[in-house]
């Protein structure tokens, strides 16, 4: 695993669009805009939409959010986008105009919802609803992290799903939803196919579009202080982010 002191800054992004058919796909929550302490106070800059849009042109397209967010909570904050989009850990993909891509992913059982919602009322914990997963937040009570994620486990295990665990967050979500998948999912099709797949990311999660990136021939961008085992590049944070973009 590599720290992220031990990469290098990726090539000017100029550069590497003068050189390669490239394609962007970008994580939102700490690569896009800042961490806050709960999912609804993020910032995001007035003309982040025109900004991604400019990106979006610069690359014919071949740009795509992929995140762990539900689409309609991504939507939410980005009014109007119309870029390529995964939410839901890129199980639920859709293209700039909002046609989807693949099937609509199903959403978890009722009884797995009812005890995760539960679990976080008794600890006094944020449960985030999502269209295609449910997520248990501890940011604000760090300490009962090891209970929340023991927790998760456990109900993932008993119901056959998948724990998936980032910053501050446990989840579960159905097997093979990864953003790996949503990676190999738009180089599949016609206006990505043949492209240099670059993924930017800070978070665990990010890791499997980083794998998928490499194992298409591209690399991985880490961003921030976190260990990573697939990235080839490191950027600081959200600022450096941007400014490597030219966003
Ligand atoms: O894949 P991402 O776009 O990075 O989404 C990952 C999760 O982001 C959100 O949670 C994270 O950001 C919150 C706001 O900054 C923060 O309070 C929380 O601690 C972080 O885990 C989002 O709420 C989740 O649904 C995403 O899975």
């Amino acid at each position: 695993m590599a720290s992220p002191l031990s990469l290098p800054p990726p090539p000017e992004f100029h550069d590497l669009l003068a050189q390669e058919r490239l394609a962007l796909f970008i994580d939102f929550d700490g690569t896009l805009v800042e961490l806050a302490p709960e999912p609804g106070a993020i910032d995001v800059p007035q003309d982040m939409v025109d900004r991604l849009h400019r990106l979006r042109d610069t690359l014919d397209g071949r740009l795509a959010l992929v995140t762990g967010r539900a689409l309609d909570d991504l939507e939410s904050h980005l009014d109007d986008i119309t870029v390529c989009r995964a939410g839901s850990h890129g199980v639920s993909r859709l293209f700039a105009d909002g046609s989807r891509l693949g099937r609509a992913p199903e959403g978890l059982p009722d009884a797995v919802v009812g005890e995760l919602r539960e679990f976080a009322a008794e600890h006094g914990l944020l449960y985030e609803a999502k269209s295609h997963g449910g997520a248990i937040h501890f940011r604000g009570a760090p300490e009962k992290e090891e209970r929340a994620v023991a927790f998760a486990r456990s109900v993932a295990e008993a119901h056959d799903l998948h724990l998936a665990t980032g910053k501050s967050i446990a989840e579960i979500v159905r097997p093979g939803a990864d953003k790996g998948g949503a990676v190999r999912a738009f180089l599949s099709e016609d206006l990505f196919a043949g492209s240099l797949p670059v993924f930017v990311g800070d978070d665990t999660t990010d890791e499997d579009g980083m794998a998928a990136a490499n194992e298409c021939g591209g690399f991985g961008i880490a961003v921030g202080e976190r260990d990573s085992d697939n990235a080839r590049y490191h950027l600081s944070g959200v600022g450096a982010v941007h400014q490597w973009l030219e966003l």
